[in-house]
């Protein structure tokens, strides 16, 4: 295994971010809280996430959590929205403005084309498990990671990703039980279930990560990209299409046909194709 020397990009209040070798880690840091997010959390994972989007040298990108927590030894990866943070409308931050901005996360996460793992050390609930979802893959500690969904108890639901999307990746009944109950599921449940890649013994969790991220660089990063948009196309209807299209046409971009036309609008003159119709 490749030596991993993970160097922090930024100093955040909420979360940490570090880079090694291709790989950007993003990690929740409010462990004493069950690493809840409140809206400067979601500010922070926007921008880490931004950078880590427009940055070519990273290929993958680990959705982690610091811990345990210094209180109780437990540990978690998110447990949702901070409901001391709830107002009326939504998460209240430093600005007053109510929002919801965790989507606007999820949609980064989901659009971004790169891999995106969600590294469940512990607990993951509520909007906590919905990121978990919306990640390409996850893996989770054997011991630690505890999967359960509250939203139906604080009136706070995902209907978008965290239920729906969830329901592909598990049948409908099962999406429907996690919902409904709420009730504690362990790793080998949620790997049984197929929304969790991997079980793996918690000392090991972080370097298998960085190994399952290292075995994707090691691929075409179109062939990820591409990959990734066409298993999300069939479930973001016309976005879906609309980020599949936008790399299509990047590809015909890079054909000789595409410089043609380009040059013969350039130099006012009627473009050459030199047309082959390829069946
Ligand atoms: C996660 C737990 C099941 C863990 O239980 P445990 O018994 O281990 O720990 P404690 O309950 O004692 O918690 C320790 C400590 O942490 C604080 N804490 C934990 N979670 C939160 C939280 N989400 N917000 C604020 N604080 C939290 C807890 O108060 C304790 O503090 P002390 O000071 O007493 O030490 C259990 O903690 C739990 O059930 N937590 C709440 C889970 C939850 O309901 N989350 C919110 C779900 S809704 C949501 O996340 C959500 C957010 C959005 O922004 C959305 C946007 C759009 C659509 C949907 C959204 C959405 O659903």
């Amino acid at each position: 295994m490749s030596q991993v020397n993970w160097k922090t990009v930024k100093e955040y209040e909420d979360i940490t971010y570090k880079k090694c070798n291709g790989v950007a880690r993003i990690a929740f840091n409010r462990p004493n809280v069950r690493n809840a997010f409140r809206p400067k959390t979601t500010s922070e994972l926007y921008d880490a996430f931004y950078d880590a989007n427009e940055d070519v040298n990273i290929g993958v990108v680990l959705l982690s959590a610091e811990g345990p927590s210094t209180k109780d030894g437990i540990y978690s990866f998110c447990s949702g929205g901070d409901q001391k943070a709830r107002g009326h409308q939504g998460y209240v931050g430093e600005d007053g403005y109510h929002r919801l901005n965790i989507l606007e996360v999820q949609r980064l996460i989901r659009f971004m084309p790169k891999a995106v793992i969600a590294v469940v050390p512990g607990w993951a609930v509520g909007g906590g498990h919905s990121l978990h979802v919306v990640c390409d893959l996850t893996l989770a500690s054997k011991e630690h990671a505890i999967f359960k969904q509250t939203d139906a108890d604080v009136t706070s639901f995902d209907g978008g990703y965290g239920s729906a999307y969830l329901a592909k990746m598990v049948g409908q009944k099962k999406a429907r039980e996690i919902f409904f109950l709420g009730r504690n599921y362990s790793a080998q449940e949620a790997y049984e279930m197929g929304m969790v890649n991997a079980v793996i013994p918690h000392e090991a969790l972080e370097s298998t990560a960085y190994e399952w991220a290292q075995e994707i660089l090691a691929k075409s990063p179109t062939s990820i990209k591409m990959l990734k948009f066409a298993m999300n196309l069939t479930d973001d209807g016309m976005v879906g299409q609309q980020v599949f299209a936008g790399e299509a046409t990047r590809l015909a971009y890079m054909t000789e046909e595409a410089k043609e036309g380009r040059n013969a609008f350039l130099e006012k003159r009627k473009p050459n194709f030199d047309k082959k119709w390829i069946p």
